[in-house]
Formats: C-alpha cells, sequence, structure tokens
C-alpha cells in the first residue's frame, strides 16, 4: 500500500542523497522566476467550469527549475526541468500547476520514488551512488523504464523557452453541469522545442538557462500554447509513468505568456509553495498516488526552508 511510505522519509531520503541548502527547496533548489500571464479559450468550458479560461487575462508567477536537490546543477544535466505556475484567479483564488519538461514520470507509485532516491545515495568511499544499487533499483521497477526511456533518447532543452513542460497526471475537469472530464495537458513553446547538440551538450556551460530566459523575454513576452487532451475509457488515469495513446487529439486551451524574469533571490516566486494540490474551482485532482503524495511532501521542504533549515 502506499501509505507505508510517509513524506518525512522521502524528505530525508532526498537530502541523503543532495544535502540540505538552509531556506532553499529540497528538490528543484537551482530556478529562477517570472512573471506573466494566462488567457484561457472558451473552447474548455464545454469540460471545466474553471475561471482559467474565461478569456480575461489571469495573472502567473513563473518558477523554472532544475530537478534535484543539488543548488549548483549544471543545465546541461541529463534531468527534468520544471515549470512551475501560480494562477490569480479574478476571484481571489489560486490555482497550481507545476510541470516537467517530460511526458510521463518514473514512479508509479511514493515507493518507487523513495527506492530510488535511497539507490541515488552517494557511497561514502566514492562520493558517488553505488552502480550496482542503481542496476538492482532498474531491474526491480519497471514503472521507471518509460522515463528511463524518454530521457536517454531526448537531451536537454537549449533554453527553458524551448521545453515543453507536461502536467503528466491526470486530473478531473469539472464544468457547470457538475460532469466529469478526465483530461491531461502539455505547454508547447511558441519558441519551437530544441534540444541542446552533442557538441552543446560540452560547450554550453553550467550555467545558461537564467540568462537565456532573461535575454528572451527582454526581447518581447515568450510563450506557450495549453494543449488539452480528453481522455476516452480505458486510458490510464492513475499511473502518471503510463502515457495515452499519441493520437488522442489535442485542443488548444489557451496561453501563457511570460513578461519578464528574474533570479530567484527575493523575486515573488521564491516563497511560493508549488504545491499541485492548490486547485480552484472546476479543476480536481484524480486517485493518483503520486499526485496526491507531492503535497504533503512539498508541505515537509516548504516548512524547512520557511524556518531557515
Ligand atoms: C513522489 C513524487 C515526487 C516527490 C517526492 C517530489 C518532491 C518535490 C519536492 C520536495 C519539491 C520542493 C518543494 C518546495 O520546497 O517548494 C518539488 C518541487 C517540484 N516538483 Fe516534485 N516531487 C514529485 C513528483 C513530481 C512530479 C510528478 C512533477 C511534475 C508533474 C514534479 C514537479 C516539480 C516541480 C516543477 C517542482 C519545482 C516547484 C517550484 O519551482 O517551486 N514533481 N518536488
Amino acid at each position: 500500500s502506499d501509505n507505508v511510505v510517509s513524506a518525512d522519509e522521502v524528505i530525508s531520503a532526498i537530502e541523503a542523497v543532495f544535502g540540505a541548502v538552509p531556506g532553499e527547496r529540497r528538490n528543484h533548489t537551482k530556478g529562477s522566476c517570472a512573471v506573466g500571464e494566462f488567457v484561457g479559450r472558451p473552447a474548455a468550458s464545454r469540460y471545466t467550469r474553471s475561471a482559467l479560461f474565461s478569456g480575461a487575462a489571469v495573472p502567473v508567477v513563473a518558477r523554472l527549475s532544475l530537478s534535484g536537490g543539488n543548488p549548483a546543477a549544471p543545465d546541461t544535466a541529463r534531468s527534468g526541468r520544471g515549470m512551475a505556475l501560480e494562477f490569480k484567479l479574478p476571484d481571489g483564488s489560486l490555482h497550481h500547476m507545476t510541470m516537467l519538461n517530460v511526458p510521463v514520470f518514473g514512479a508509479a507509485h511514493p515507493q518507487t520514488f523513495l527506492d530510488l532516491m535511497r539507490a541515488m545515495k552517494p557511497d561514502p568511499a566514492t562520493g558517488k551512488p553505488d552502480p550496482d544499487r542503481l542496476r538492482d533499483f532498474k531491474a526491480s521497477h519497471p514503472d521507471a523504464r518509460p522515463l528511463g526511456e524518454y530521457m536517454a533518447s531526448h537531451n536537454p532543452p537549449t533554453s527553458y523557452a524551448n521545453a515543453a513542460f507536461w502536467g503528466i497526471h491526470s486530473f478531473k475537469f469539472l464544468n457547470t453541469k457538475d460532469e466529469t472530464t478526465i483530461v491531461r495537458w502539455r505547454f508547447v513553446p511558441q519558441d519551437g522545442e530544441q534540444a541542446l547538440s552533442a557538441d552543446e551538450l560540452k560547450t554550453a556551460g553550467a550555467n545558461f538557462l537564467e540568462k537565456a530566459l532573461i535575454e528572451r523575454t527582454r526581447r518581447g513576452p515568450v510563450r506557450w500554447d495549453m494543449m488539452l487532451t480528453v481522455g476516452v475509457p480505458g486510458d490510464p488515469e492513475d499511473d502518471p509513468t503510463l502515457a495515452w495513446p499519441s493520437e488522442r487529439p489535442e485542443v488548444s486551451v489557451g496561453t501563457l505568456s511570460l513578461h519578464a524574469a528574474t533570479p530567484q533571490k527575493g523575486a515573488a516566486c521564491e516563497g511560493i509553495n508549488f504545491d499541485p494540490l492548490v486547485m480552484s474551482d472546476g479543476i480536481a485532482p484524480t486517485n493518483d498516488p503520486v499526485l496526491l503524495f507531492r503535497s504533503p511532501t512539498y508541505a515537509i521542504s516548504f516548512g524547512k526552508r520557511l524556518s531557515g533549515h
């Protein structure tokens, strides 16, 4: 059962891999802040009554990040890139979307995530993870394979502005008649997707992502289209490691525009806990055990950094 894994032990396991920087996030530690707006399309109103899609501009605070707890992670690292969005709706309510630049996650249950952290824990003798433990992890956790295969065949992006971001989990959309539709979504960059070449991986350096985003927003808003996929019966609802069939049609339901970016220190995104269960009326979680487990885990990380630990 999923209840055997506690949020506390997962945070401890993350800290055992990466250490802990006082006052900072335990995961996605390296990141940048941005601000902008989201304009939804009424095309979504068939599925959701959320005010996100009224057509009015909704202010957004965003954070772009590298996954992992290393505050000095190189921007060429073969790891996830994150996009976290906080929408402020006209009635004052908040909505969060906390996404990654990959279509699937590497754990169907919190236990797999915990086991991965345990396998990644550096061996005191070498300062590196024990290759045997990593091999054992891969062999014993088939749910980690789809993400592993995706990461192996996709280089990291040249810029956050050239990355697509997926919501990964399935969510429930509720319309005015209280009808439920299971959906997934991704944000597709209007600048186009672009990955680092093998040469660029060697020459790009460790810290180009923040600079590229700041410079890009100075030339004008950087935009992503929100593409919605409507599930059909039989599509996996509660497993974020399983992609939906690629032939499912996508509907454009809105556009995100980021107008300005800055380092995270002291900026608006720094103090936000981008808990993915912060949801406004018209959007609700599925029973995906990973989605539900994220909330208590983020709360512990947030509490630690708030209190300066
Ligand atoms: C068992 C699964 C997971 C665990 C234990 C976990 C843990 C964490 C933790 C502890 C943080 C830092 C929270 C804070 O201090 O504010 C974080 C941040 C983040 N996570 Fe997860 N996570 C999980 C799954 C996911 C998934 C499935 C996604 C994407 C769909 C995701 C995307 C992100 C992003 C984008 C951030 C950075 C948020 C920000 O910029 O503040 N995580 N995660």
